[in-house]
């Protein structure tokens, strides 16, 4: 059987801010995402994971990174050269978002921040009613997000990110404002939806409890000896210890 071919591809990834009260260095060794596939990023708060999601998400530019291959796309001579241009058709076209607070716009109903991100160039993935079905939204379509809770802001957050039918998902604390059966049950549908289109998804986490109990692969936050350069490395391996 042949490997599949990873959706995103990521070595050799440095990062600082600073130096002074803003000092912050973050570094990835290696990062590899098949379609379809789901990897967390586990951290104490400050560790680095919204920054490491930025940095995926084209937003932030690397200090250095040998190898940034988006879809085949090999970015990483772009990011060298700061060329921001290069880099923002495939930021539009691959990527989509699930920031922390949902980033919603205010003065759009729910069925139109759903519908916003529709691709321009080929068919939207599902119809913007029968998604918000899936996710239990479907009387709300015509309320503005203020008049909604913020379980059911994520849930729209999560259906307007899978309605841009991009390749990887990058998601900040999707279920971070949630109790516990309700944050389990937005994550569910984030994962079977994501499954259902092959949509890779990397997802910043404190909550080991939820990352342990859906067994996600983990790439977790821990500061590098000081011999070794110091700041935050994120690498695979357990995150014991982190709060449930
Ligand atoms: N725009 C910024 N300017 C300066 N420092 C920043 C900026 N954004 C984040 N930081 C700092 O960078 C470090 C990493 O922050 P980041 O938000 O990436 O961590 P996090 O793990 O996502 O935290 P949380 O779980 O609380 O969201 C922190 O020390 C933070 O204070």
């Amino acid at each position: 059987m042949s490997t599949p071919v990873p959706v995103l591809e990521v070595e050799g990834l440095a990062f600082s801010r600073g130096p002074g009260a803003e000092d912050f260095r973050l570094s990835l060794p290696a990062l590899r995402l098949a379609r379809g596939g789901f990897l967390a990023l586990a951290g104490e708060s400050g560790s680095g994971k919204s920054t490491l999601l930025d940095l995926l998400g084209l937003i932030e530019r690397p200090g250095r990174v040998a190898r940034f291959r988006l879809c085949g796309r090999d970015l990483a001579p772009a990011l060298a050269a700061g060329d921001l241009e290069a880099v923002a058709a495939p930021r539009r076209s691959l990527l989509g978002y699930i920031l922390q607070s949902g980033g919603l716009l205010p003065f759009l109903t729910v069925a139109d921040n759903i519908a916003i991100t529709r691709p321009a160039d080929r068919p939207a993935p599902f119809a913007v009613g029968d998604l918000a079905a899936r996710l239990g939204l479907e009387g709300l379509l015509r309320r503005k997000p203020e008049a909604i809770s913020i379980g059911q802001r994520q849930r729209v957050a999560i259906a307007r990110a899978i309605m841009g039918d991009p390749a990887v998902i990058l998601a900040d604390e999707p279920t971070a404002a949630l109790d516990p059966p309700t944050a389990r049950a937005t994550l569910r549908l984030l994962c079977a939806l994501a499954a259902e289109r092959g949509t890779a998804v990397v997802m910043a986490s404190h909550s080991w409890a939820l990352i342990r109990e859906f067994s996600l692969p983990v790439l977790t936050a821990r500061m590098a000896p000081e011999a070794d350069g110091g700041g935050v490395v994120f690498a695979p391996g357990s995150a014991e210890g982190l709060a449930a």
